[in-house]
Order: C-alpha cells, then structure tokens, then sequence
C-alpha cells in the first residue's frame, strides 16, 4: 500500500485507527473457549464489528508463534481476512544480518502479504535493508517505545564530542542527545518517508513534539492508548501533520472491550470511540 493510498483511506473515514489483534486463546470469550478454530472465529468477528473506524489492523505475531503450527495458520487465515483496503501490520520486531533480514522480510511481504512488519533498528542499516527493498511495503523502526524500559537504553543520554581546531586554538564541542533521537536521526536517512514508518509509544508523550522535530513528514505508529493509558489528545496535538501522520493503535482496550457474548459489539462501540475522537482532532 502507498502512503497515498493509506492516507486517502483515513480521510475517507476520518479515523487513524489500527486495531491490534492481540488474541489471547486463555481470553477468549466462554462460548468460544473449546472450540479448535477460535482464535480466527474471534478475529473474524472483531474484524467484521471494527473495520468501517479502523484503517488497519496489527497483528503482534508473539501472540500466534506461542500456538505454534496452528498459530502461524490462524494468523495467515486472519490476514487474508482482512479487507485489502485495510493496512495489515505484522509487528514482529525482526531485524538480523543481512541475509537472515532477507528471509524475513519474505516471511511476511512475500509469503503471507502484510503491509508493513515491525523492525528492531539496534543492528544498523545493513539489518534494515532488506525490508526496504519491497516496493509499496513498509519498515516500522523501533523508535521510542512504550514501555517502561524505553529508559534502560533508549532515553540515554548519548555524549558526542567534536574536536576543532581554528588558528591555532582547539576547542572542544560536547552536545547530548537521547540514544532514540540518534537512531530517528540516522535511520530516516535509510529509507524514505514513503517506506519508513517509526514506532513512538504514546505513553511518551513529553517527547513527541521533539520527535516531530526530528523526523517531520515519517508516519508513526503509536502503540500505548487504552490499556497503557497514553493520551490519544496529547499524541494528536503535538504530532498530526496535514496528511495526518499517524496510525494509533489499540488492542486489549478494543478487542476484551467485553469479554461476553457481546464481544464484537462492545469492540465496535471501543472503535468507534476513538475514531470520533479521532475525526476532531483530524478536523482541526
Ligand atoms: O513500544 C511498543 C511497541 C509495540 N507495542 C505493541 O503494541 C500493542 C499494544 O497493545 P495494547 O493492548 O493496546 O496495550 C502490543 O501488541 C504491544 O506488543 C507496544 O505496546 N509498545
């Protein structure tokens, strides 16, 4: 999908809305408990209910790789369910050498034909590479995440000296930067903002007038509204540009809205929920 394509699908419906589809077999509702096609039965209807306030949906693949074999099924049987005007992320977070990146990217453009796939950047250009290379296919680069731990690495701060010597007199130059603002700084320039997308997590929303600082025109998808309590107000007012520039993604918050028979229903009132929201901030 292009970045046209994908913006004039959020203008259609005013909404910016990504529905993770984190399916947990010990959640699912009762009636759907013991039954060996659960998981997609669920899908199924969770997509059914969302997808006129959604654009796209992110399946965070941990959640089928734990079933093993019938996992990997389910979550091909649930891509393909997806309407293809919808933008289907894998949030995987792959990234490796070279030519294992490769096989990667094949796994989920190639062979079970997602959109986008989510990638840790920590290995450099060479590891990223290879996902870039898909025409029309997306690269979401682990920018600032959502969780806690976002400060063990990537709200560091980084010292970077610069030595110069003028007529004769040598000065040192000290400038500090987070360890996350370098990686946005050197791993836009890997792709363009027609194939790169970065993930900023919502909960970090002190940073996000920063981040768009940074890299001005990139999407980003931002995970952590709902049940990580991040501000869907807060993120759009610092970061919606004038194509919007934004995919927020919610989950649990969605998909266990209810965990009764109503569960379709109760995630079409969660959707629609936010792309209301949504179609103010888009408004403004
Ligand atoms: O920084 C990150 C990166 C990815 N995620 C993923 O997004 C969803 C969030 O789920 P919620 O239920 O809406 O909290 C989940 O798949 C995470 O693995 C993230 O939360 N933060």
């Amino acid at each position: 999908m292009t970045r046209q394509e994908l913006v004039a699908q959020i203008f259609s419906k005013d909404s910016y809305l990504c529905v993770g589809l984190d399916t947990d077999k010990t959640k699912l509702p009762t009636h759907l408990q013991n039954n060996p096609d659960g998981v997609f039965l669920f899908n199924k209807a969770i997509i059914d209910a969302t997808k006129n306030f959604c654009v796209g949906y992110k399946i965070n693949t941990a959640f089928y790789e734990a079933e093993g074999l019938k996992g990997w099924e389910t979550m091909q049987r649930t891509v393909d369910y997806i309407p293809s005007t919808h933008f289907k992320i894998a949030d995987a977070k792959r990234g490796d050498i070279g030519n294992t990146s490769a096989q990667y990217a094949k796994a989920f453009f190639e062979t079970m034909n997602f959109d986008a796939v989510t990638v840790a950047p920590y290995m450099g250009e060479d590891s990223v590479r290879p996902f870039l290379e898909y025409k029309n296919k997306w690269t979401i680069l682990l920018g600032l995440t959502s969780n806690t731990g976002a400060k063990d690495f990537e709200l560091q701060k980084l010292v970077v000296e610069k030595e110069s010597l003028v007529e004769g007199i040598h000065t040192v130059h000290r400038s500090e930067s987070f360890l996350y603002e370098k990686v946005l700084q050197t791993s836009s320039g890997w792709g363009s903002e027609e194939n790169l997308m970065f993930v900023i997590g919502a909960t970090q929303a002190e940073e996000f007038t920063n981040v768009r600082r940074l890299i001005p025109r990139h999407f980003y998808l931002v995970p952590g509204v709902g049940a990580q309590g991040g501000s869907l107000k807060d993120i759009s007012e610092k970061a919606l540009i004038e194509d919007c520039g934004l995919l927020v993604n919610a989950s649990r918050a969605v998909i266990y809205a209810s965990s009764g028979e109503d569960f379709a229903e109760a995630a079409a009132n969660a959707a629609k929920a936010y792309a209301d929201e949504m179609k103010a901030y888009l408004q403004h």
